[in-house]
């Protein structure tokens, strides 16, 4: 069956979708109330302009230890009022994900995976619509396997690309594919790189990521609990990917930037490297070490952030 290119993103329409956050389903107007079953609010049990309006950076990332952090972290650098220990997570109802508001960002984890950060971008974009937000900028902040790039580098992804390496993603819908373009923002794409530049200890690269639905045998490792190919033919399919510009592999990236894309939402994917695989599969650096990598992708983005607010850097 031929996959149906869906490419909402007319430019008569582009005006419109630069400032604000766009749903794309005419029953949600038709709706009494909607429940965010898997953040824990509503919109009769919650005021969500009131307590979401203003937000104007959405950061998430795969464990809700990191964005917790995250927001300490944003807090502390956007000097703002009260203590960062006491931000408290909004979607304690629930424990699917966490979500914390420092000022005009929020922070929130996403799982593993296309199923999992699906859900969650599903609720987070009508809560920015039920929300009235305005130019939002959505990030993911993650980690990554390189491919051909020394162990914590953060890959600014230009395209997020599939497993045979096409910048689409592809959703099952009423038993039908439906493929929609994966393409991220440039000039935010770009506005980091630049901010890289600005930062020590911040290695950082503009390549394609690849998004795989699995960790093991779908990223071409060759230590999962299932293998069916060798050495050489792992080494040939990562040679290919870095042929067709892929940098990093991680488990999110295509349908975060297909949402993100559809729903008029500028975005980005910002992700370090914990290892080369070219080099193996097995992640050995010290723990230590793997949370300082961690932290790269985070720096960058508070970088961004400050510039954009004016806050001193
Ligand atoms: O570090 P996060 O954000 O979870 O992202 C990467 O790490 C997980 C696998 O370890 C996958 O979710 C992958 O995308
Ligand atoms: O190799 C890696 C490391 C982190 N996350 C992934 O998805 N793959």
């Amino acid at each position: 069956m031929a996959p149906i290119l869906l490419n909402c993103m007319g430019s008569d329409h582009k005006e419109y979708i630069e400032h604000t956050v766009h749903v794309k389903n005419p029953y949600l107007e038709t709706m009494e109330e909607d429940i965010l079953y898997h953040f824990s609010l509503g919109t009769k049990t919650h005021n969500l302009p009131e307590m979401f309006g203003d937000v104007k950076f959405v950061c998430v990332g795969g464990s809700t230890n990191r964005m917790k952090a995250f927001a300490q972290f944003i807090h502390g650098e956007m000097n703002l009022p009260g203590s960062s220990e006491d931000l408290r997570d909004i979607c304690e109802g629930t424990d699917r994900y966490c979500m914390y508001k420092a000022g005009t960002v929020l922070s929130i984890s996403h799982g593993m995976g296309v199923p999992s950060i699906s859900i969650m971008l599903h609720e987070l974009i009508k809560l920015l619509h039920h929300a009235k937000c305005r130019d939002v900028v959505l990030f993911r902040l993650g980690t990554s396997g390189g491919v051909g790039l020394a162990p914590g580098t953060v890959v600014v992804t230009e395209k997020a690309v599939d497993y045979s390496f096409r910048p689409q993603f592809e959703q099952v819908v009423l038993g039908k594919v439906i493929t929609r373009s994966t393409e991220l923002d440039e000039g935010v794409c770009q506005e980091l790189l630049q901010c890289s530049s600005e930062l020590r200890n911040l290695p950082a690269v503009i390549g394609n990521t690849m998004c795989t639905h699995d960790f093991y045998e779908g990223q071409g490792r060759l230590d999962g609990a299932l293998c069916t190919f060798s050495h050489e033919e792992k080494l040939e399919y990562l040679q290919k990917a870095y042929e067709a510009g892929v940098r990093n592999i991680e488990m999110e990236s295509t349908v975060f930037a297909a949402m993100c894309r559809v729903c008029g939402i500028k975005a980005a994917v910002v992700c370090v490297t914990l290892l080369d695989r070219f080099k193996g599969d097995q992640i050995t650096t010290p723990h230590d070490v793997l949370l300082e990598y961690q932290q790269r992708p985070q720096v960058l983005v508070a970088h961004f952030i400050k510039k954009r607010l004016g806050i001193p850097v």
